[in-house]
């Protein structure tokens, strides 16, 4: 499976283009990341390649077609401030379950306790809380996970547990796994190869 960005532009409203002629391509089974600059449009890129949102110049496609509208999205997103993805009115067993019921193995591996499923989003800390995100982007019908900054705000040994468990999961269902981060070691740790933002425009990667 192939997840392509064609010649993508943004723009907010009549602002400056914050991009144009942007291409990228994922497969299936691959681990990328993307670096750049801060305020250079990765996360909006993000956005556009999980059909968050539609661009103004060119096309997101999923083995040369568009997106499905409807039903569980291929192309999961998990950003870096969990508060902001989660509806605060939910518990956190409706969050988990939004879009497939993560089964107890997933649970343990990405060290959620049942006993936050009873809480409210606010009563989790930010780490738990992202566990949970990480967990409800997981669904059988994943194929690709965009992390963007998806383990920033975690201590050390958090990030270790959560980068392991994610990237066996992406290894044993040979998802494609695009790395959005900051923090070159942990790119050189888990990337097979490395796009940088200045080389996405004008060409493919
Ligand atoms: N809703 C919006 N309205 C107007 N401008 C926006 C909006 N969202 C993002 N931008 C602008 O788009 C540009 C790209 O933002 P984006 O968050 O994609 O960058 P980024 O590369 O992910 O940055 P960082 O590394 O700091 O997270 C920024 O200049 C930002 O101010």
């Amino acid at each position: 499976m192939l997840l392509e960005g064609n010649n993508l532009g943004v723009r907010y409203g009549s602002g400056p283009w914050i991009f144009r002629e942007v291409s990228v391509s994922l497969r299936q089974g691959e681990v990328v990341g993307l670096v750049g600059p801060s305020g250079s449009g990765k996360t909006t890129l993000g956005r556009l390649l999980a059909g968050y949102d539609k661009p103004q110049e060119g096309s997101v496609a999923l083995n040369g077609a568009p997106f499905v509208q409807r039903g569980y999205h291929p192309v999961q997103l998990v950003l870096q401030h969990p508060e902001k993805a989660v509806n605060p009115l939910w518990r956190m067993r409706r969050i988990l379950q939004e879009g497939w019921a993560p089964d107890p193995a997933l649970l343990e591996a990405l060290a959620i306790e049942q006993a936050w499923l009873d809480r409210w989003p606010n009563e989790l800390s930010g780490g738990e809380l992202q566990r949970c995100c990480v967990a409800r982007a997981l669904g059988p019908e994943t194929r690709f996970l965009i992390a963007d900054e998806m383990t920033a705000m975690l201590d050390a040994i958090s990030q270790a547990q959560i980068w392991s468990s994610v990237l066996d999961i992406v290894q044993k269902r040979n998802l494609g796994l695009l790395i959005i981060s900051h923090e070159p070691h942990l790119i050189r740790r888990l990337c097979s190869r490395v796009i940088e933002w200045k080389d996405l425009i004008g060409v493919r990667t």
